[in-house]
């Protein structure tokens, strides 16, 4: 396959390695320490897919440039899900395909899947409060993370006791506290913690390394050309 990068740092780079790797052309690569190339130089022609791994700020326009070039795009970037809706709509408008994962890693997706199912669990027997807590190394720039939030939104959809989610600690039992920390080069560390009064159960997620990541992403650009619609990793591995 002929794959686009767009971003070119920690994640970029470690794509760029396995995507050789794997037998796939980089047909090119856009980040500001490479200026001169940018989204539309490259259509559907140049390009099978594209794999977005940028910043807050720029996810979304490099997301809406892909789309109307004709490109797949198999986004990463978290922290910009403010505006996934206009970009759903683009992929209508054009028949195009936006693949999107707020973590790409097949444990982190098993981790939500059983998530979901705990938190109707423990919602059933009663007696535990919830919180979630995530840790990351110090560059990143968002927060909560976006692993982080998918998680409470599948506690949320399953635990009404809990009806919002506030990234401190909280007393108010209808909040359900979701904690971040930032330390040295943790790659992402996701901790849900049940409490009652005479116990715990936690359920962890510790990424070693950032090949889930990228394993993740490259399966999801090898499976998104030819699709149509907006696809996350429920699809992909039929959870
Ligand atoms: N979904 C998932 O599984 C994962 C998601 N992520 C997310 O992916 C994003 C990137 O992570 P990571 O690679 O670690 O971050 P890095 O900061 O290491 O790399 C981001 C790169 O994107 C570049 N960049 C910034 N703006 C643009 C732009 N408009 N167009 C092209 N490139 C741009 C940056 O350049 P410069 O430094 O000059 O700004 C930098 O080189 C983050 O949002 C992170 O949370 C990370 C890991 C896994
Ligand atoms: O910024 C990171 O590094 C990561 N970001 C994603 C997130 O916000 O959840 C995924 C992973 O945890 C690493």
């Amino acid at each position: 396959m002929k794959l686009l990068l767009i971003g070119y740092g920690k994640m970029g780079k470690a794509i760029e390695v396995q995507a050789v790797a794997r037998g796939h052309q980089i047909a090119g690569i856009v980040d500001p320490a490479r200026p001169g190339v940018s989204i539309t130089d490259f259509d559907s022609t140049a390009v099978d897919a594209a794999i977005e791994f940028t910043h807050p700020d720029s996810a979304f326009n490099n997301v809406m440039t892909c789309l109307r070039q004709g490109i797949p795009v198999v986004c990463g970037s978290t922290g910009w899900l403010h505006h996934f809706s206009e970009a759903q709509a683009l992929v209508q408008q054009t028949g195009g395909a936006l693949f999107y994962a707020s973590n790409y890693s097949v444990g982190v997706n098993l981790f939500f899947h059983f998530n979901e199912y705990i938190a109707a669990k423990m919602h059933q027997f009663g007696g535990y409060d919830v919180q979630v807590k995530e840790i990351h190394h110090t560059q990143k720039v968002d927060q909560p993370s976006g692993t982080a939030l998918t998680a409470a939104e599948g506690i949320l959809k399953h635990f009404p006791t809990k009806t919002t989610w506030r990234n401190e600690p909280t007393e108010a039992p209808q909040e359900l506290a979701v904690l971040s920390e930032r330390i040295g080069q943790v790659v992402g560390t996701h901790i849900v913690t049940y409490t009652s009064n005479v116990d715990a159960i936690e359920l962890k997620h510790e990424a070693h390394s950032r090949e889930g990541f990228v394993q993740g992403a490259l399966l999801a650009a090898e499976w998104l050309p030819g699709r149509q619609g907006v696809f996350g990793m429920k699809e992909l591995l039929g959870l």
